[in-house]
Parts: structure tokens; sequence; C-alpha cells
């Protein structure tokens, strides 16, 4: 965290464009980039909320104040070790402009693969079971006990692929192609209730009851004969068409007859047809969703091949920071615990465990070189101040700095390093908006590429409103989509939630902003497009 008084005498007054909403709003006054969210504990106070609810509201009166860039926030370029080479107070800061730091963290992931064979490049060896057995003892690489840490996660005999049951297989990704493991359907099998029938009509009806589903196959039909069938019920050998109940009419001599025209083979859904046993159904690499458990169990699989997931581990970090009840004397609750750890699940980490460690650099130090996670996600500490630990206890770790700072608004202090044991460690801003622009800048494509997911594809849409932007900076603003335009919403400042809470997007807005009708890169969250005007009731809309 940033001392308070430190927070004091590095903000001053500065200049809001009348509608401004955000913490760029110092920086289009002339300040410094890096100085820029110095002002943030500032702008994210009462005047600034009330310059989001009420856009006409003006701030002008207030005068700029340039400033430099803070000293601790300067950046070292990348892949450059801190180990025995601590920071300089006066380095320039270099931050890395935000489409390369999502590059960087997607190649760190997929660098770091080796043990998580991404699409294209499936595991050798047959299908079966790769986890240790029923009588293995000891701790498993995927779950190391307390006691028995596994730090280097590139472990040779980490399993590469594991047989994972269908009902826990959900968010994983599939580790080779799925193929069938049966035709389907892998009978003809009727596609209505109503008559199966032989040859052309009228029939005489067969007095056997019904053929239903999932009995024993009925005797052959002969010519001239119907009986009725079920929905899914398999269709009794020379059968030449089904007949709906609908489209038929019986006589009191026994006979069935059709009320329209019949096609040979209607209403049959034949063997085969949706695929034949060892067909591809879907390529390695594939995450896997509720309809992709649907397809693999219809195709006859009990567990499915899945990659292992990446593991991750959160530390909270902060002083100030309570787990309950309300804030008081200067304690706020810890928003960021309870977010990330679902958040990530979402993205289909493997999370560990979400761990306070306060402000206690001894106690970071320990937890980051001996966490057995893939990834290590820090929240808070990041920046300059007196105990803003991060930094230097990467530097002890013998930590190599890939990102650090991203020119990116809010969340520019977030920072991306290389662990031992091609480890890696996540560094998000203690400001809970800034660190969702953390980890979606750096967290997501990371944690994709180590899973051997694909990359998101990105997506467009119209921006309903203007969008003030940082005159260098890209800028992450949380968007509602109505139709096919997206609508900014306020209360977007680094401290608070309630703009992303009601949001379904974020928007990537460029240096400079975005007038109404411009068309912008738009992430992803990982909940659902809110469907109508209602779900979003309560957001302050611009
Ligand atoms: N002199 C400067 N000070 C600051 C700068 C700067 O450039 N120069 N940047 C500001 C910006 S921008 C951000 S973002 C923050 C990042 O700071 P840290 O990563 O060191 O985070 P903290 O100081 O620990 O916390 C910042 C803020 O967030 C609150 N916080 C922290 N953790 C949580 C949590 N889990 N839940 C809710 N809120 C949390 C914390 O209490 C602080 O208010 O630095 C600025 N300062
Ligand atoms: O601008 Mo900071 O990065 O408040 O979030």
């Amino acid at each position: 965290m940033t001392h308070p008084q430190q927070r004091a005498a590095g903000t001053g007054p500065v200049v809001r464009p009348v509608t401004g909403s955000g913490p760029v709003a110092g920086a289009e006054a002339g300040v410094e980039p890096g100085a820029t969210s110095g002002a943030e504990p500032e702008s994210d106070g009462v005047d600034e909320a009330l310059a989001l609810v009420a856009p006409s509201r003006t701030l002008a009166h207030r005068t700029a104040s340039p400033r430099s860039a803070p000293p601790g926030t300067a950046s070292v370029r990348a892949e450059n070790s801190l180990a025995g080479a601590p920071r300089a107070k006066a380095e320039r800061h270099r931050a890395t402009p935000w489409p390369d730091a999502r590059d960087v963290a997607t190649r760190a992931g997929a660098r770091t693969g080796p043990a998580h064979p991404g699409p294209g490049h499936p595991t050798s060896g047959p299908t079966g079971p790769a986890r240790p057995g029923p009588g293995h003892t000891g701790p498993s690489p995927d779950h190391p006990s307390p006691d028995h840490p596994s730090p280097d996660h590139r472990d040779p005999d980490r399993p590469r692929r594991h047989a994972t049951p269908l009902g826990q297989a959900l968010g994983h990704v599939l580790a080779e192609p799925l193929r069938a493991l049966t035709d389907l359907p892998s009978f003809d099998t009727s596609a209505m209730d109503g008559w199966a029938v032989a040859g052309p009509g009228p029939w005489s009806i067969r007095d056997e009851g019904a053929v239903l589903a999932g009995h024993a196959s009925a005797t052959a039909l002969e010519d001239g004969t119907a009986v009725r069938i079920a929905t899914g019920a398999r269709v009794p050998p020379e059968t030449t068409a089904v007949i709906r109940s609908e489209h038929s009419r019986t006589d009191a001599g026994g006979h069935l007859h059709a009320r329209r025209e019949v096609v040979p083979g209607q209403d049959i859904r034949p063997r085969g047809q949706e695929c034949r046993s060892g067909d591809q159904l879907l390529p390695a690499g594939t995450p896997v969703t509720p309809a992709v458990l649907g397809l693999a169990a219809a195709a006859g699989y009990d567990e499915l091949p899945t990659l292992p997931r990446p593991r991750v581990e959160i530390l909270v970090l902060g002083d100030e920071l309570l787990t309950a009840g309300l804030p008081h004397e200067g304690l706020i609750r810890d928003a960021l615990g309870p977010m990330l750890g679902p958040w990530l699940t979402t993205l289909g980490a493997d999370v560990l465990a979400t761990r306070r460690i306060g402000d206690d650099a001894d106690a970071l130090r320990a937890a980051v070189i001996g966490s057995p996670a893939d990834l290590v996600i820090t929240t808070g500490g990041t920046a300059a101040g007196p105990v803003d630990h991060v930094h230097p206890v990467l530097a002890q770790a013998g930590a190599a700095l890939l990102v650090d700072g991203v020119k990116v608004r809010p969340g520019h202090p977030m920072l991306l390093a290389r662990l031992e044991g091609g480890r890696h460690l996540v560094g998000l801003p203690g400001n809970p908006l800034a660190a969702i622009s953390g980890l979606l800048t750096l967290a997501e494509p990371l944690l994709r590429a180590l899973a051997g997911a694909p990359a998101s594809t990105p997506y467009r849409a119209a921006v309903r409103d203007e969008v003030h932007g940082h005159p260098h900076d890209t800028r992450l603003v949380p968007v509602v989509h109505r139709g096919d335009q997206v609508v900014p919403l306020h209360y977007n400042g680094p401290a608070m939630l309630r703009g992303i809470a009601a949001a379904d997007g974020m928007a990537v807005v460029p240096p400079g902003g975005a007038r109404p009708g411009d068309v912008l890169e738009i992430l992803d969250l990982p909940w659902p497009v809110s469907p109508a005007p209602g779900a979003a009731q309560g957001a302050c809309f611009t």
C-alpha cells in the first residue's frame, strides 16, 4: 500500500474536464503520465463521484500542478533481472504499451508451456488415467501438501494429461481431440412419436403395443404392417418410414392410414447421422463447457483427457483490510480476496489458496518463494510507498521483470515477473478496478496460454457516448451492451467497483478518447452479456 503521508505529499490540485470521469484527467491537464494517478486517491473522492453522476458539474476551478513521475515507478524493461539490482529511484518510467503487455503475457505462458501442450499439440500416449492410482501415497504433483510444496511446477513427473471424471471436467481444457467412441445415433432411431411402417399403406397394425425408447429391438416389420413407436426408440428392422401420430388415422378395421404423402426414411434418424465412431468431434485445446460435457457423455465418455489446470495462489497485501463487517477507523473491506478466486476459476485456473499477507515483506517473500503455484497473483503493494514491498521482494527472489508498468488507466503499476522454477507472478495494483485492469491485461492472457486454451477472440463494437481518453495511455472502461452498441458506465474510477459490477464488458479506449459511434475493442467479462436494460439498473450511464 502507499503510505497515507506520501499520498498527501504527492497529490496536488489538478484540472479536470467538465465531464471528467476517471484517473486520466490530471494527465489531460498536462501532468506526466506516471504522476497522474498519484492524484488518484484525491480523484477517488467526492468530487470525482459527483462529476461522474452529474457530468455538467464543472470541476475546472481547480488548477493544474504538473508533477514529475514518482520515484520507484520507474521500469526495468523486459527480461531485466531484479536480482542484486535494486531499482534506482530516479530511473525513468518506461511502461509497456497496453497491447504489447498482453502479447508479452501470452508469450510468457506459451513459452512456459511444455507441461501444457496446447491446441494442435496433443499429448502422446494412449488415453487413460494419468493420475497416480488409488495405491499412491504422498503429495500428488497436482496437490502438493503444505509440508511438501513443489515450487518447480515444470516437474517432468507432473502428469501432462489427466483423466478427469465428467462431473469435474467443467472449465478444463481438452488435452486431446475428442473422438466419438460410438456412432451417433448408435442405432436407427425414431425421431417422432407415431408409427413405424414398412412398404406402402394402408398398413395393418401389429398387435404388440408400442416400441418404446430404451427397449430391446422389435422383430422385423413385414411389408404392409405398422407398429406404434415412441421418439428415441430403435426402429424395427425393415421399417421404411415413421409417420407422426398427427399425420395418421386408424380405422375400425385395425388399419393405419397416412394423412399426407409418406417419403421413405422420413422421421428416422439413421445410425451414424451425427458421427461415426472415431470421428473427431472437437480439437485438442477446446475448453470444456457444459455443452462439451453433454456431447462427451453422448459419445460414450466417462472421463475426459484434460490438460493440467494452471495452479494459482492469490496473496492479498495490505494491513488496512478487513475480512468482515463495516469499514471503520481507516480500515476497509478487502474487495479483491472475494473477487479474484472465483474470477480466476472461471478463467480455468485451479486456485490453491487466497492468503492475506498484510504489509509484511518477510511473509511476502516467503510466500512468493515457497508457492507451489504456476502463477502467484499479488494485490496491492505495487507502487512506491513505504510498505509497497512487491518490487523489493521480487528483487530478493531473483525474479525477471517481463512487464513493469503498463500504459493503461487504471492499473498502470501492474507488473509481470518470471520467478525461479518457470513460475510467474502478476502484481495487481491495490485499487480494485486497477486490479481488474491488471487481471484482464496480464493474468488472463498468461493463464490462457498456460492452460493451453485459445487466446480470446477480440471483437469490436461502436460506443454510444463520448469517452474521455488519456493523452498517452489506453483506458479500460466498463461498458454494458445495448443492441449492437456499448454504453460506457460511470463509477469507473480506479478505486470503484460500482461500474464494473453493472458491466458486461470493458471497452479499450485508445489514447485521446472516443467519440460517439467510434468502434472500440471490447474485452469480455466472464459472465453473460446483460440481456435487458433492467440488468444494469442503478448503474449510472453517461
Ligand atoms: N506516489 C505515487 N503513488 C501512487 C501511484 C503513483 O504513481 N505514485 N499510483 C497510484 C495508483 S495509479 C495505484 S493503482 C496505486 C497502486 O498502489 P499499490 O498497488 O501499491 O496498492 P496499495 O497502495 O496497496 O493500495 C492502493 C489502494 O487500494 C486499496 N486496496 C488495496 N488492496 C485492496 C483490497 N484487497 N480491497 C480493497 N481495496 C484495496 C488500498 O487501501 C489503497 O487505497 O497506487 C497509487 N499511488
Ligand atoms: O490509475 Mo491506478 O492505476 O489508480 O489504477
